[in-house]
């Protein structure tokens, strides 16, 4: 079975920098995560660099990537490893010349083969399917069936990662498919037990997938 890694992205609000930044800590510390996506939704772009600058030492000390979610300006000024880009968020070829050739550059394809392979096309160094699961994160339009990982991993070399609704109880047909990387919100923050809690879980249904 290829490896499968943990892709941690953040909630779309952190009313409590400082309580968080412990809490991404101990979660990091829990296990193996291979990527932080910062995520934060309807906020000013002074709060997001606050963000950003809290969380950025805290991922790197443990060799986690941190990206930047939508903003690719936001990602440059900050120091992001790199940015994710939805479909309405700017051009992965724009990102590239802004970010460098080091950086990672991800963009949502839903659940479309064609926007994939576009997105490979124009420089991605990952292409993200979704949402295979019901979630309370986002209002999401395309509902993904784990086919299209096998299809992507057998015709590309490229990683793929998959979204939406993504649980340690069901994510096994995800890792089984063939997703490079399995992004997950809710399955970490709001584990009944906890983030740390959350993160090992994942990994034990990853390694057991
Ligand atoms: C890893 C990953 N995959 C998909 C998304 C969704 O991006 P987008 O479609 O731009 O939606 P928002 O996250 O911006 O609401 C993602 N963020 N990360
Ligand atoms: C950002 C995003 N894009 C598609 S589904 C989703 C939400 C993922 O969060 P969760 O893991 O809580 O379902
Ligand atoms: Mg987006």
């Amino acid at each position: 079975m290829p490896e499968c890694r943990l892709y941690l992205i953040t909630p779309p609000a952190l009313p409590d920098l400082t309580g968080f930044a412990d809490s991404l800590a101990r979660a990091l510390d829990a296990g193996d995560v291979a990527a932080l996506q910062l995520r934060l939704k309807d906020q000013p772009d002074d709060a997001v660099l606050r963000a950003a600058a809290a969380l950025r030492p805290i991922a790197q000390a443990r060799d986690v990537a941190l990206l930047m979610n939508d903003r690719m300006d936001l990602a440059k000024q900050a120091g992001c490893d790199g940015v994710h880009l939805g479909q309405g968020d700017g051009d992965p070829v724009a990102a590239r010349k802004l970010l460098g050739a080091e950086a990672t550059i991800g963009v949502t394809c839903h659940a479309s083969r064609h926007l994939a392979m576009e997105a490979g096309e124009a420089g991605a160094d990952y292409v993200a399917f979704g949402a295979f699961f019901p979630t309370g994160t986002k209002q999401v339009q395309h509902q993904a069936e784990p086919e299209i990982l096998e299809w992507w991993a057998e015709m590309f070399e490229l990683p793929c990662v998959a979204i939406g609704g993504i649980t340690a109880a069901n994510c096994a047909p995800l890792v089984r498919a063939g997703a490079d990387f399995l992004a997950v919100v809710g399955a970490v923050w709001s584990h009944p037990e906890g983030p740390a809690a959350g993160v090992r879980a994942m990994n034990a249904a990853i390694a057991a997938a």
